[in-house]
């Protein structure tokens, strides 16, 4: 230990500006008072605006559904403001960390997770493979688990190539210092002459340009092969003969129905296992697909990760773990450090159970048209998260202190303490096949039963968002957790690259998150007395994302439909009670503008990021709140739709023009293309009263807020529009859609009109 042997392995800072903003939520929160002082008030029409009884019958109830609309939105606002209060942010000392520990650091097993060949690449899978392979960590102490819960021959294939190949990228991306070091992420960033790392300094520049292009030649070789072997879905005969491992389909059915496979790669106690360059050892590298049966559940991800538990707890039983999904590889090779970093601070490191890192993704464009990065929620809301306790577990690119993910509850600096519980001596003795064995024991469908796995144990099962609801389940167990943004972002996945398929996720994540809510794991129950009362607002604020569908669906349709009959829903231009309004508005949005511009996005950005939101809002989180109403009554099972990771080739080209991407018959397109309809419609109508009637002043005054309101949602839903009557590529919208939205809407406006 040096000097600085009692100075902090982490530092954490409270962002600047935070009485600037507590003024302005404060003012807000004024304008919100007046205009719910607004709605109580004007609940009966005053008497010059009719004498009419059925109108005023029919505006009473409209008014008391804005206004639960408007209250709905307060409360959540309110909710939110838990999200911006006081956000930290972390940095590290690695130099400290290797100073003091460099030869006590701790195991680290890397979970991949795949299930799906066909949308999951294998070359893509093993791209990520090959990134956590070559993290800058003692290879001695880091090993590399690969679920595969499709069973497929080819990903196992696949990761037999890449463990060839390491043997070659790993003292290559050392000697190098390659950055990012997925082989696809790197070669792709620099692949013009110029731009190669050739020091040209003590070492021959000749030969070491000469290694440098036979390593990508050989990237590219494997690659081909990879993608041809995948395309045919046959394993060249060589290959088969070559490896014990092929024979274990022999017995494999189908991807639902198989034995247990598990298959060590490279065996990390080998001494033949080593690189090609420095005879240096490498990472152990394991393949697993648990045992499938159609008579069992087998619980997604969450038993995917399970399996992985038991199975490395056999074989290399790091005391850190760290998962990711099969399209995010490692963008940071520093990042296991910076996490240790966290973990083995002396004065706070025992109390952390997690390190979420943030991630970003590879294939964004510019104007990240469909919101796929979060943008506010990733640098702003989860930092606050950290001030209160921790971030929730986001699923991938997380480290996890073993003992906390298997149900350990944190009890004091002794047993949370540094004495890294290392490699199970009796391992060292057993072969690589009888480790395999009782592996395969360790993945059957039958090792959970009447065991704590999926409860007490491990990932925790029953929700589509497996990770939120273990997360929350460990803090509530004592432990914290770390948030850690820094500046080069540690992963990078694959964001969908159509409407629909973002949409889906949205759904998947909406009803997981709103089924935890309405569990015994609701964080306001489950929580109290566990965690802070803010962090239990924040899991809240995500958890309520689905019932917001109804206040929005309400606020998006009903003003302009009552457009048709001229019935004002809002203050008079001239009256003052605007003000409040026009402030609530102008203040929310221009801060939502300035904050997203803060973060790196664009005014575009912004933009689309607001309609994505509405799009979520009005479909993903509607059919979630539907189906969530059903399965509540007991009558829908669980499902997990894997994301699509790769996209053809014209619907590819139409996302990188930031094409807004239809193309399907889904009902959540015809809920949102009836929204967009019945806006038009109640523009054109408020602005035929205008013109046709020649009562420009008078209108403008009365319906003035809501002619706006309906002509910003007409605005915004521009690329739908386009998508419904003016496109002809194969992206726009199916006209099934189109006639069943023209027909609901018209339904929707007669309705209003005639009632
Ligand atoms: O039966 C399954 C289904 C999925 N997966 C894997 O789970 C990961 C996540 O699936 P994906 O379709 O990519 O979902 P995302 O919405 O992108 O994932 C986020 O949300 C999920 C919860 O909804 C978490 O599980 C993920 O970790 C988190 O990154 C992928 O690696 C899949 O291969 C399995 O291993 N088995
Ligand atoms: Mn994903």
């Amino acid at each position: 230990m040096g000097r600085d042997g009692d100075l902090p392995l982490f530092e954490t800072k409270t962002a600047r500006g935070r009485i600037a903003y507590k003024l302005y939520a404060v003012s807000v929160f004024v304008g919100i008072c007046l205009i719910w002082a607004y709605r109580a008030s004007h609940l009966l029409p005053v008497a010059e605006e009719t004498d009419d009884d059925q109108y005023r019958r029919r505006r009473r109830w409209v008014w008391i559904g804005l206004f639960a609309a408007e209250l709905w939105f307060s409360f959540y606002w309110f909710l939110s403001q838990f999200a911006r209060w006081n956000p930290v942010y972390r940095s590290t000392f690695k130099h400290r960390l290797s100073q003091r520990y460099e030869k006590d650091l701790p195991g680290v097993d890397v979970f991949v997770c795949t299930a799906d060949p066909k949308i999951e690449p294998p070359i893509m899978v093993v791209n990520t493979v090959l990134s956590v392979m070559a993290y800058d960590y003692p290879p001695e102490k880091l090993s590399v688990y690969l679920s595969d819960d499709a069973g497929s021959e080819l990903t196992f294939y696949a990761l037999l190539e890449a463990s060839r190949f390491a043997k070659h990228w790993l003292p290559f991306c050392k000697k190098f210092k390659v950055e990012p070091r997925s082989p696809a992420a790197y070669f792709s960033t620099v692949d013009r002459d110029d731009q190669q790392p050739f020091d040209g300094g003590d070492g021959d520049r000749l030969v070491e340009k000469e290694y440098w292009w036979s390593v990508k030649k050989l990237y590219e070789e494997m690659r081909d092969r990879i993608e041809i072997t995948t395309r045919l879905a046959q394993i060249p005969a060589n290959m088969r003969k070559e490896h014990k491992g092929f024979r274990e389909w022999d017995l494999v059915s189908t991807a639902h129905d198989h034995p247990a496979v598990v298959q060590i790669l490279i065996d990390g106690r080998e001494p033949k296992d080593v690189d090609d360059e420095n005879h240096d050892q490498i990472p152990t590298l394991v393949y697993l697909s648990r045992e499938k049966r159609p008579k069992y559940h087998h619980n997604f991800k969450a038993g995917a990760m399970n399996a992985l538990i038991r199975v490395s707890s056999n074989i290399s039983n790091g005391p850190i773990i760290l998962n990711v999904d099969c399209d995010v590889y490692s963008n940071n090779s520093e990042a296991v450090r910076d996490a240790m970093c966290f973990f083995m601070d002396e004065s706070k490191g025992h109390e952390i159970a997690y390190v979420q890192y943030s991630q970003i993704y590879s294939n964004l464009t510019r104007n990240d048209l469909y919101g796929i990065c979060l943008r506010v929620l990733n640098e702003v809301e989860i930092a606050a998260m950290d001030t209160n306790g921790g971030p929730c577990y986001i699923g991938s690119g997380c480290f996890h202190r073993r003992e906390s993910l298997c149900g350990m509850k944190y009890c004091s600096k002794e047993c949370g303490g540094l004495e890294w519980r290392e490699k199970k001596d009796k391992n060292e003795k057993q072969s690589a096949t009888v480790l395999e064995n009782i592996c395969k024991v360790l993945s059957s469908c039958t090792y959970e039963d009447n065991t704590q796995w999926g409860k007490e144990m491990g990932v925790k099962y029953g929700f589509p968002a497996e990770d939120i609801v273990t997360g929350l389940s460990i803090q509530c167990r004592g432990w914290k957790s770390v948030y850690f943004n820094p500046e080069r972002k540690a992963f990078t996945g694959v964001a969908p690259t159509a409407l629909l398929q973002a949409l889906v996720q949205q759904k998947r994540w909406s009803e997981g998150l709103f089924q935890i809510f309405l569990s015994k794991y609701c964080p306001l129950i489950y929580g109290r007395g566990k965690i802070s009362l803010q962090l239990q607002i924040l899991y809240t604020l995500y958890m309520l994302w689905a019932p917001n569908c109804l206040p929005t669906l309400y606020y998006v349709s009903v003003p302009s439909l009552f457009l048709l009959k001229r019935i004002s829903l809002f203050p008079e231009i001239t009256s003052l009670w605007i003000l409040p309004f026009a402030y609530v508005i102008i203040a929310s949005y221009g801060y939502s503008l300035a904050e997203f511009l803060t973060c790196g996005g664009t005014l575009q950005g912004w933009w689309n990021e607001q309609r994505i939101w509405l799009f979520r809002r009005t479909t993903s989180f509607f059919f979630t709140f539907l189906d969530t109403m059903v399965s509540q009554l007991g009558f829908a099972e669980l499902g997990f739709v894997v994301t699509a990771k790769v996209s053809d080739e014209e619907v590819y080209q139409r996302y990188l023009q930031e094409t807004m991407e239809f193309g399907s018959p889904s009902p959540m397109f015809v809920v949102l293309s009836t929204i967009a309809m019945i806006n038009l419609l109640g523009l054109v109508w408020g602005l035929k009263n205008m013109i046709v009637d020649a009562q420009i002043i008078k209108v403008l005054e009365q319906l003035g807020l809501q002619i706006v309101l309906c002509g910003v949602i007409v605005l915004i839903n521009m690329p739908a529009y386009q998508g419904l009557f003016f496109r002809r590529d194969k992206g726009k919208m199916p006209s099934s859609v189109m006639y069943k939205s023209v027909m609901l809407a018209l339904l929707a406006c007669s309705v209003a009109f005639y009632c």
